[in-house]
């Protein structure tokens, strides 16, 4: 007998919205019945380009992303089948040389920039959340985040973020808002958000364990 099709939910939102955070949040409390595949480790590898050429790279355009694997990954999840998760790494600018096994599971997480960018993943997911926050307080975010742990200096995250974070995100981002089922104010330390995805989940585990 084949397992049931996993409750598949979506979580998009700008750089340093929350998305992260809420996915893991969901992941920490559904335990080993969520599959967690973040979009994040999906850049392209471009080990072959000489470090500065990869500085030079757009990582805010959906080109820099490997999208048909991250397809196929989720599809492959979706059908039951493990999968080996890239990981990436945002201080070397390229995919690591190790791979991350993920498992199928009753619930399965798509978290990223993009993922509400292809028709194809759209069509996958039960629930599409975009994590709404402030782009000042993103940037303050990120700021943060990219200095302490992505390797990044303060004058390298402001040129970056007024070059090409700000304009692709208008351009790519935002524009994916209109295909949330819902959207969450304040990032991803919403706990009542939080509450409410993990009772739409657990509610559909229910109905998969009574089928
Ligand atoms: N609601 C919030 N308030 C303040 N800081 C937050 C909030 N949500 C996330 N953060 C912090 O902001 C940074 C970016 O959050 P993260 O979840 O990684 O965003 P994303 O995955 O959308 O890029 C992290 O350092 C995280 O701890
Ligand atoms: N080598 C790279 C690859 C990506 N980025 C930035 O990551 C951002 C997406 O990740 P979030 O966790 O912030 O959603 C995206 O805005 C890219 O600019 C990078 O800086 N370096």
């Amino acid at each position: 007998m084949s397992a049931a099709k996993p409750f598949v939910i979506g979580i998009a939102g700008g750089s340093a919205s929350g998305k992260t955070t809420l996915a893991r949040s969901l992941a920490q409390a559904l335990g080993q019945r969520v599959a967690l595949l973040p979009m994040d480790h999906y850049y392209k590898d471009l080990s072959h380009l000489p470090f500065s050429r990869r500085l030079e790279v757009n990582y805010d355009h959906p080109e820099a992303l490997d999208l048909s694997l991250y397809l196929a990954h989720a599809e492959a999840l979706l059908s039951g089948n493990p999968v080996e998760m890239p990981l990436y790494d945002f201080k070397a600018y390229t995919r690591s040389p190790r791979t991350e096994r993920v498992g199928p599971a009753p619930v399965l997480v798509l978290e990223g920039l993009l993922v509400l960018y292809p028709e194809a993943l759209r069509r996958m997911m039960d629930l599409k959340v975009f994590v709404d926050a402030d782009a000042d307080e993103r940037f303050i975010r990120r700021l943060l985040r990219d200095v302490k742990e992505r390797g990044r200096t303060l004058e390298g995250v402001v040129a970056q973020y007024l070059q090409r974070v700000k304009p692709m995100h208008q351009a790519f981002v935002e524009p994916t808002k209109r295909y949330a089922d819902v959207i969450l104010p304040g990032g991803g330390q919403n706990p009542v958000a939080l509450e409410m995805l993990l009772a739409k989940a657990l509610a559909r585990l229910g109905e998969v364990g009574a089928a």
